[in-house]
């Protein structure tokens, strides 16, 4: 199967449960989401006009929605000629889950990697059973509350995007139906902003929840 694909790099996770962990990350094109305060906007639109091949994808572009057809073998391949050596893998977007991950999980985990895949929620997750997936639930956008719910029990790790108490009694709500004794809670910053990360902190410390702050902004990396 081919999925399109945005950009290919090798950096740090720099989120979630797999902070500081040595990736490579698979960026998706496409997201019908449309998250006012998303930071990679360039992903949403898989516009036929901005077709590259695919060997432009292997490098990061943060600019433009430009995208290529891969496989999971193109890939592993291009991991091999640019000589990635991290070993797990992470699939983001754009919502990576608008396509059917199954394949593509497959294949990479035959070949030894350990794989993440970062969500939405908003679409059906369908990857290998290995997965370590990723729900950063959005709600009351597209995809309806039924769908976040089979993507929340399946997820490993929710990892929740906070500004304000708001957020905070939108995630209660949300976890009344789900059984969340196997899984990380995270709360993460939108932005950076100074606010949001103190009302994680606090809310982090009083549940004991994990703090996310995206490393690699501070750091200054992809
Ligand atoms: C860009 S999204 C792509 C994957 C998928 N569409 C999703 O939303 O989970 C990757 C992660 O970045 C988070 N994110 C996006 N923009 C952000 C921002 N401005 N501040 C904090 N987190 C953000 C999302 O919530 C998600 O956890
Ligand atoms: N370093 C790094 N860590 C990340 N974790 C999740 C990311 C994403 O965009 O999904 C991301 C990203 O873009 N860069
Ligand atoms: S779902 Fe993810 S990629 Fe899509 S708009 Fe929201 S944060 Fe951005
Ligand atoms: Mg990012």
């Amino acid at each position: 199967m081919k999925y399109p694909v945005n950009e290919v790099f090798e950096t740090i996770q720099g989120e979630g449960t797999y902070t500081g962990v040595p990736a490579l990350f698979v960026r998706l094109q496409g997201c019908p989401v449309g998250c006012a305060w998303c930071d990679t906007k360039q992903t949403w639109d898989v516009l036929p006009e901005n077709k590259v091949t695919a060997e432009q994808v292997i490098q990061v572009d943060g600019t433009i929605g430009r995208w290529a057809d891969h496989t999971g073998y193109t890939l592993l391949q291009a991991f091999h000629d640019k000589g990635f050596t991290a070993k797990h893998i992470v699939l983001t977007g754009g919502e990576p889950c608008l396509y059917n991950l199954t394949e593509l999980t497959t294949i990479f985990i035959e070949a030894g990697y350990q794989v993440q895949i970062e969500t939405s929620g908003t679409f059906d997750v369908k990857c290998h059973s290995d997965v370590w997936v990723t729900v950063s639930p959005k709600i009351n956008m597209k995809g309806g509350y039924k769908v976040l719910e089979q993507a929340l029990n399946r997820a490993n790790e929710i990892k929740h995007p906070i500004a304000t108490e708001h957020h905070i009694d939108e995630l209660d709500k949300l976890l009344l139906n789900i059984d969340v004794s196997d899984k990380t809670i995270c709360l993460q910053p939108i932005s950076q902003k100074a606010r949001a990360t103190e009302l994680a902190m606090k809310v982090c410390i009083s549940r004991n929840w994990r703090l996310s702050i995206q490393t690699h902004k501070y750091l200054n990396i992809d």
